[in-house]
């Protein structure tokens, strides 16, 4: 069984004459301990998917129509305490703006021990640690424990979510545009802290971006949306022979002086 999977998925906005559909048929498969890439030009309905698994929709749209299936469950069925159980625990959403993503109020050591004291039912005392640990793991020095997200560069923060995300070891982590608004270096170094990220998670990652170059190097499998649906998918390095539709072609051009490499 996939780890996610879902089919024929459509979210619409209520409006005059028409209601919107932004997204309107999407069907995806992920597999347990890969990496799909979702890539489409600005405007395709990626982060409103994205929000949609999240069971984060923002009204007053909503999911008309499909499942999105985690592990097998249905949870478009789920009641909202349902769902945000299975959001804290089972998966993580990295979106553009690390800011918003981290609680201003709140130190970095303070939001790292408290998942883990909530999630691992650590003590406090192993908690504060454990957070020490997990930013040496993201190569940020530990005395940002005492730091506060505003104090800290874009780069930073995206790596503070990412030793959020290793300190839930959810089944499934969604980044959307994590490296979006970041300098080419530290880019890079943000995916190659993506890359060790998917060889300690067991579920599975979906990387999204409107830059087909960035997902290219982590992503196993690439999916191209347009107009709210997946009008290519194929494995990474297949893309380039497999892909028929017109869209995933002008992408393809347009990352052309890059080679798309094997998965790292
Ligand atoms: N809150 C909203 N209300 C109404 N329509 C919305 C809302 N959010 C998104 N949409 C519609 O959904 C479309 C897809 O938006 P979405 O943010 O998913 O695109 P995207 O592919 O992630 O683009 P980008 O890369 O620019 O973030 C938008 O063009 C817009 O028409």
């Amino acid at each position: 069984m996939s780890l996610l999977s879902i089919e024929d998925l459509h979210i619409s906005f209520p409006g005059r004459p028409t209601p919107s559909r932004p997204v309107r048929g999407l069907s995806l498969c992920l597999e347990r301990g890969s990496v799909l890439g979702l890539v489409g030009q600005s405007g395709s309905g990626k982060s409103l998917s994205a929000l949609a698994m999240m069971g984060m929709v923002p009204r007053p749209g909503r999911i008309s129509g499909g499942r999105i299936l985690l592990d097998g469950v249905d949870l478009t069925r789920l009641s909202p305490a349902q769902y945000r159980h299975v959001r804290g625990r089972q998966m993580f959403l990295i979106f553009q703006g690390s800011a918003a993503a981290l609680n201003p109020a709140l130190t970095v050591g303070k939001q790292l021990a408290e998942v883990m004291v909530h999630l691992r039912e650590a003590s406090w005392r192993k908690a504060r640690v454990g957070a020490g640990e997990l930013l040496e793991q993201v190569r940020v020095d530990p005395r940002h424990l005492n730091s506060y997200p505003f104090e800290l560069s874009g780069g930073m923060r995206q790596r503070v979510l990412v030793a959020m995300a290793l300190a839930m070891e959810p089944q499934l982590i969604i980044a959307d545009e994590p490296t979006t608004g970041l300098d080419v270096v530290t880019q890079g170094e943000i995916l190659d802290l993506f890359a060790d990220l998917r060889r300690r998670i067991p579920g599975g990652m979906i990387l999204i971006s409107h830059d087909l170059r960035v997902v290219a190097s982590l992503a196993d499998q690439i999916a191209v949306m347009h107009q709210g649906r997946i009008v290519d998918q194929s494995p990474t390095r297949l893309l380039p022979t497999q892909a028929h539709h017109p869209h995933t072609r002008e992408l393809l051009a347009a990352s052309r002086a890059f080679s798309l490499r094997e998965p790292c």
